[in-house]
């Protein structure tokens, strides 16, 4: 907990636009690709609406001579396309020091400590890089003398490649900061609707009784993209959509929709809660890899009337990397007993849309008689992450008039951009401020991490024997056709993206 004026807040009592402490946030990959697209656009909002207060720096890593002069031109060209004006822009500025350090190289540290000086603000140290420097760069900070008892590190995802190097990260870090002051980023738990999953579940006593498999017959996740490989060749084919976006994005918002209601919106409970269902997801080994998997790579195609280019062909040689993935599981728990998950995930599909969909039991017993409607469609509840995030719920519904009933399904719609004026903040904009607010809420344990990893592990190494080639699949469609096998022999379907 933080104290601001004087008064000691809960985290879940700071209002959004209550300015941080003053802070030193240090940026290492501050000229790679997540930091422009997405780090620096968010601190420039929080900076234009007062958030960080003027005296907050931003130091940023580079550790090329051009990108000293280089790196501000190129934030200032980013904000432009989001639309800040150039008085915002020139006051965002003002913020930035930047640092020529090669993270690798320990002597170049003694620059940042230079810099960074001795004013006892919080500092927080962003590593936007590869994760095999996340080791040497704690170690380095630690010999240089940088870090201070209050002092934060960020680490993006995905944390390692498998267990064993998540540990390997995870121990180093814990050598030089305690768990609580390490913050394990995974932007999706940032993301408003996935918060609202949360509100959703445990502010209303509507679905909350009915969240069980007494009700609910199948889940499916779907996180779809039309991004290819873009400029990460280098990270991408060594990681695939496996790691990069089911070991940490789909599983936690695979945990965040099955936990058990923690006792406070905090860190500790909501992380205690979150363990225990990967904890029960059952594990994916041997031949059920081959049963209840199964991977892709895009070939050429189509994505909105424009040729696109295969995986293969982007990367320049041939590759067994997955970048679609589908998979079936389940948890074994009281809750969720023989209720079949379905995740999907991947890059180039027909369109970019991510959503959570709870399908509920059918009715067990239908009064209407033949001809009032073709099909009692069971009621639907569709959490949409984005685009148009928002939640939707199918029912069936009476056609009016006093002729021979007829009943058919109908949704009751509420989007985000009409039910409230509030700006949709950037999920990294929300995860910012909450590490300088000291809040861990919304960021992962070390242990969640090592047990997602646990589960992940095996399947990955299944697919040697069971998935050694990607299925392939058109550029533009949903996906190789054996992702649609996987639902369709278990008599359901995957859901189509109508929430437009
Ligand atoms: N891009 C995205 O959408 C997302 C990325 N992530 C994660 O964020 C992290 C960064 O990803 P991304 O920005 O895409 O990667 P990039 O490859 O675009 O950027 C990596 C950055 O690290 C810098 N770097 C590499 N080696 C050194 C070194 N020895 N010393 C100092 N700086 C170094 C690079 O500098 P230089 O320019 O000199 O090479 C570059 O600025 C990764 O862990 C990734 O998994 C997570 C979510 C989304
Ligand atoms: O972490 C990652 O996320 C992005 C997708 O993020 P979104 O907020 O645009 O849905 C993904 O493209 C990238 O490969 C992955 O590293």
């Amino acid at each position: 907990m933080d104290a601001i004026a004087g008064r000691t807040l809960r985290p879940e009592t700071i209002p959004e636009r209550t300015p941080v402490p003053a802070f030193d946030l240090v940026i290492f990959g501050a000229g790679g690709d997540l930091a422009l697209r997405k780090l620096f656009p968010a601190l420039a909002q929080r900076s234009r609406e007062g958030v960080l207060p003027d005296e907050s720096r931003i130091l940023c890593i580079v550790r090329k001579q051009e990108d000293v002069d280089g790196l501000p031109k190129q934030i200032a060209k980013r904000l432009k396309e989001e639309g800040l004006s150039p008085d915002h822009i020139h006051a965002f500025q003002q913020r930035l020091t930047i640092v020529l350090l090669d993270a690798v190289k320990p002597e170049t540290y003694k620059a940042l400590k230079k810099a960074l000086g001795d004013d006892g603000r919080v500092r927080s140290f962003y590593l936007s890089t590869p994760p095999d420097l996340f080791i040497p760069i704690c170690e380095n900070l630690a010999a240089a003398d940088i870090l201070t008892p209050t002092s934060r590190v960020i680490l993006e995802k995905p944390l390692g490649r498998d267990l064993a190097s998540a540990r390997e990260i995870n121990d180093a870090v814990a050598r030089i900061l305690p768990e609580d002051r390490t913050y394990r980023i995974d932007h999706y738990l940032g993301k408003e609707t996935v918060q609202n999953l949360l509100v959703l579940r445990f502010a209303n006593t509507l679905f909350e009784r009915s969240w069980t498999g007494r009700d609910i017959d199948h889940v499916q996740i779907t996180v779809a993209e039309t991004v290819g490989l873009e400029s990460r060749a280098g990270y991408y084919d060594k990681a695939g959509q496996m790691r990069d976006m089911v070991q940490n994005h789909l599983m936690q918002l695979l945990t965040l929709f099955a936990i058990e209601p923690p006792n406070l919106l905090e860190a500790g409970a909501v992380r205690d809660e979150k363990i225990k269902v990967l904890k029960a997801l059952r594990p994916i080994v041997g031949p059920d890899v081959e049963r209840y998997t199964v991977r892709g790579q895009y070939g050429t195609g189509q994505i909105d009337g424009q040729r696109v280019r295969g995986y293969a062909d982007e990367l320049g040689h041939l590759s067994n990397t997955e970048t679609f993935v589908a998979l079936r599981c389940e948890l074994d728990n009281w809750r969720w007993a023989g209720v079949p998950i379905y995740l999907r995930t991947g890059k180039r599909m027909a369109q970019r849309y991510s959503e959570i969909v709870v399908t509920f039991k059918p009715v067990p017993h239908s009064i209407f008689g033949g001809g009032s409607c073709d099909k009692l469609y069971a009621n639907r509840l569709l959490i949409r992450l984005q685009p148009n995030d928002g939640v939707q719920l199918q029912l069936m519904m009476k056609v009016p008039g006093s002729g021979r009933l007829k009943i058919v399904p109908r949704q009751l719609d509420l989007r985000y951009s009409t039910a409230f004026d509030e700006r949709t903040p950037d999920a990294y904009e929300r995860l910012l401020t909450d590490v300088i607010r000291g809040d861990q809420t919304l960021f992962m344990h070390r242990d969640e991490v090592e047990q997602a990893w646990r589960w992940v592990d095996p399947i990955i190494a299944g697919w040697q024997d069971y998935s050694p080639h990607p299925h392939r699949y058109a550029a533009g469609s949903w996906g190789p056709s054996q992702a649609i096998g996987l639902i369709e022999r278990e008599g359901r379907s995957w859901a189509d993206p109508d929430f437009e």
